[in-house]
Order: structure tokens, then sequence, then C-alpha cells
């Protein structure tokens, strides 16, 4: 099983990350709290309130796991592939997988980093929601102290099930979710490139950023459910599963509420899926 691809996916899942974190941080907040009127006032509030660092609360933490997921998906998209074509990533530019191929490869990476990527992402959702200043004399400690803490709270009050609250959403938002981003990805790649030849750095960015945009549309009504589930009896009201959570929030803030924060999930996917594949390719490129 080669294993540069999952090196590849772990740096360039570091770099899109650290460029992704802010506008992350803003979409958290306006899904599952209702005190910000939109983005710009959740901006404004966050760094009135909490200066630069709010936007970047929990990012060290994901540095360290999220990205080693970003390496699941690329890894396992990749050998899924080759299981598939029996062709090498080097060898896919001249013999081009078909898309049934690339989706269900895609589908295969989203489902399997879904179940890495649970309980990193229950985490870094209840840190960021963690509205609290840092050390201000006299104000109430917030609820976590960081990450160890938060996984150890939710280890002693529920059991390591706890840390998978969520992951039945995370797992139907991403399994066809990414089988879409490889797709969109390997077809925006093809339609800009001439026959036979690699995609330039430029067309690499332009798919990229537009395979983050359009998967991240398609994800955005789970995305909003599985925060929402994740922050379950804490800042939200407490649900009787998924379903509960879809009818309930739907009901009590009607559709719009399945598009919360899409605007900037888009906003923060081009950037940031453009340099993780750019990264990526670049990386398997240099290794020959
Ligand atoms: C729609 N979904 C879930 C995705 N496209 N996921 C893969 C994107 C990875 C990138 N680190 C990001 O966070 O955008």
């Amino acid at each position: 099983m080669p294993a540069e691809e999952f090196v590849a996916g772990w740096i360039s899942g570091a770099l899109g990350l650290v460029l992704g974190h802010p506008f992350d941080t803003v979409k958290v907040r306006l899904q599952t709290q209702t005190t910000y009127r939109g983005i710009v006032d959740c901006m404004v509030k966050t760094y009135r309130h909490e200066s630069l660092l709010g936007f970047f609360k929990g990012m060290s933490f994901p540095i360290a796991s999220i990205s080693v997921v970003n390496s699941v998906l690329f890894g396992v998209y990749s050998n899924a592939l080759l299981a598939l074509t029996a062709t090498s990533h080097q060898e896919r530019r001249a013999q081009p997988p078909s898309y049934t191929h690339v989706f269900i490869a895609g589908c295969t990476g989203g489902f399997l980093q879904a179940y890495c990527l649970a309980p990193f992402d229950l985490i870094k959702v209840r840190l960021q929601n963690q509205t609290e200043p840092r050390e201000k004399p006299g104000s109430p400690p917030p609820r976590y102290r960081g990450p160890v803490h938060c996984a150890a709270s939710i280890l002693q009050a529920e059991g390591p099930q706890g840390l998978f609250r969520g992951a039945w959403a995370l797992t139907l938002r991403d399994t066809p979710t990414l089988g879409i981003y490889f797709v969109t990805y390997e077809w925006l790649c093809r339609q800009l490139t001439p026959e036979g030849q690699n995609p330039s750095s430029g067309t690499v960015l332009v798919a990229g950023g537009f395979a983050g945009i359009i998967s991240w549309v398609a994800a955005t009504p789970l995305d909003v459910i599985k925060s929402r589930m994740q922050m379950a009896g804490l800042k939200q009201r407490a649900y009787l599963g998924l379903l509960d959570c879809i009818v309930s929030s739907a009901r009590q803030e009607g559709l719009g509420v399945f598009f919360r924060g899409l605007t900037i999930n888009s906003a923060r996917a081009f950037p940031v899926n453009a340099i993780t594949f750019l990264s990526y390719e670049y990386l398997l490129l240099s290794w020959g």
C-alpha cells in the first residue's frame, strides 16, 4: 500500500487547516448560537470580546488531529482507486479513472475519515463554542480548559461513546460529499488541461477550490445537524436523535436553518481546498 499519499494528505491538510480556521470558528458559532445577526456581526463580536485570538480558538488541536484525518482521506482515496483501477497516482493522468471509480473511492475515503474525525471534531466544536474571553479576572472559568481537559470531561461524564456524539450525522455528511469532492476536482482538472498533460498549478488551485465549495454546499445541511448534535445538552437543547434534531430545528427556525453557515463555509472552502490540493499534488510530484 503506497504511503506517500498519507503523508502528502497530512501536510496538505495542515496547511489548509491554518488558512481556514478563522472561517471555521465563525461558521460553528453561527450554526450553534443565536446571538449573532450574521457573519459580520459574529466577526465583530468575536474580535471585540476575545481579540484576534478568538478566531484561532482550538486550532492547535485540529492541526495535530484533523490534518491526520486528512491523511486518512487522501491515503484511503488513492489506495481505493489503486484497488479499483490498478493505476498509481502517477499513472492516472495518462490513464484517467472513470468518474464512477473516483466517486466510489471518494465515498470510501469519506466514510473512513468520518469515524476518525468524529472525536476530534467534537472537541474542536466544543472549544470553538466557548465564548468566554481568556483570563479575565473575576469572570467564570470556561467549562473546558483545553482539548485534553475537554476529552477527559466528556469521557468522565459520558464514557467513550460520548466522544462519538454526532458521528452518525458526520458519516452521512462526509460519505457522499467526499465522492462529490473528488469527482468535481477530477472533472475540472480534465476540462482545463490538454490531454495527456499534468494540470498546471492554476488549474489545481481552481479545481481544488471549486471542489471544496461544491462539496461544502452539499454538506452544509448535515453539517448544521452534526454541530447541533455535538452541542446538544450544552448550549443547545438535547435531542432524541438525528431525526429529532432535523425536525425540531426545521420546525423552530424554518428550512433556512439547514443553510446556516453556507456563505462562510463556501468562502472558507475555496482557499482551504485550493491550497490542500496544490500542496498534495506538488508533494507527490516532487517525490516522483
Ligand atoms: C464537504 N467536506 C466534508 C469536504 N469537502 N471535506 C474534505 C475537505 C477537507 C478540507 N480540510 C476542508 O475542511 O475543507
